[in-house]
């Protein structure tokens, strides 16, 4: 009687920010868009609150209440009067502390696979609720697609995508803290008078289009300078996938993850090849966006509905 979950990554392909709040948080004006590289979370009755991970960067993951899927549980638990005794296990696909929103999507996966379990009939406005209770990125873990975050980037509008987008991921050797690259950013941006963060209109019409060419040249990540300054050796994969034929290179993020734009699967499957083999990374995965935000895969099967025969 268990509930599995996917949920995707993301990348940001604007990342506008603001000055520091007196809260410590940024204004952003964050285009989010999911893509297909997912975690899978599976929720099961348990005699306590248990978590195990599995796949390539297992290690990394705290297994404590620590983690955002145990958090998320806690949390809806706290609401709806339950006892949070689950046992939540994490496939891990999406690479940790990599700047695609891995720790937000298991949050996300294991607030909607507890929601199954446990019946709540919490609506989706709740959910999103707790989601942003959880972290800034996990209200778009939850919605996927593609979305313009404000605030803090958990005020959600969901955006119009016009055709499918080809990206290439470069893993680094090492990750990088969220909180420090805010930090780092700030420290850069001592003495500059910092604009209020806006959404590029160039940038939501080229999603709206489906337009790869557009998309490369209005892309942007104000958190890309702070990320090289703390992790310098990421220019060094940025222009082995310029040279690799993509049509954009960013940071992902906080970063260190690197993202790469291509005009389409071939191209994209061409990029990969390239950074593989450049030695400038630990990994290459390609995935296309947008993709669907959490959603449930497996239920308890007297949940499901079979057609008569
Ligand atoms: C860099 C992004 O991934 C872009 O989508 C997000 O802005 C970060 O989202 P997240 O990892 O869910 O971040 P949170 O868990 O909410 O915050 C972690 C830390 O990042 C910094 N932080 C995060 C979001 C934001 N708008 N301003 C910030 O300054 C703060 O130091 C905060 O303590
Ligand atoms: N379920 C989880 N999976 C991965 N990391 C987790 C999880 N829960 C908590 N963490 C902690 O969060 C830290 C950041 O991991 P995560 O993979 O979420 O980074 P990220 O992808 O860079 O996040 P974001 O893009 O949202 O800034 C990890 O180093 C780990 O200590």
């Amino acid at each position: 009687m268990s509930v599995t979950v996917r949920v995707p990554a993301k990348v940001n392909v604007q990342l506008a920010v603001g000055a520091a709040r007196p809260d410590g948080f940024h204004d952003l004006a964050n285009v989010f868009l999911a893509v297909g590289l997912y975690d899978e979370v599976t929720v099961t009755p348990a005699d306590g609150l248990r978590v195990t991970c599995a796949g390539p960067d297992a290690a990394q993951v705290p297994l404590d209440r620590t983690n955002l899927a145990a958090r998320a549980a806690v949390a809806l638990a706290e609401r709806y009067g339950q006892d949070p005794a689950v046992h939540i296990h994490i496939a891990k696909d999406i690479p940790v502390a990599g700047g695609m929103a891995g720790g937000s999507a298991d949050g996300a996966g294991a607030l909607v696979a507890c929601d199954a379990l446990w019946g709540t009939g919490a609506s989706r406005a709740e959910l999103l609720d707790i989601c942003a209770e959880l972290g800034s990125d996990v209200p778009f873990s939850l919605v996927g697609g593609a979305a313009l975050g404000v605030g803090r980037g958990e005020k959600l509008t969901a955006l119009e995508v016009g055709g499918t987008f080809h990206w290439v991921f470069a893993m680094a050797a090492r990750g990088l803290s969220t909180p420090a690259v805010f930090r780092e950013f700030d420290r850069l941006a001592e003495g500059v008078d910092i604009p209020e963060p806006i959404a590029s209109q160039p940038l939501l019409d080229a999603l709206a289009k489906g337009d790869p060419d557009a998309l490369a040249a209005a892309v942007s990540n104000d958190l890309q300078p702070a990320a090289l300054s703390l992790f310098p050796e990421l220019a060094d994969t940025l222009t082995a996938g310029r040279a690799a034929g993509a049509l954009a290179a960013l940071v992902s993020g906080s970063g260190p993850t690197t993202a790469f734009l291509a005009r389409d699967p071939g191209a994209a499957a061409q990029v990969a090849q390239a950074l593989a083999a450049s030695g400038t990374c630990r990994t290459v995965r390609t995935a296309a966006g947008p993709a669907a935000g959490a959603t449930v895969i497996a239920r308890p099967s007297h949940e499901v509905h079979e057609n008569p025969s």
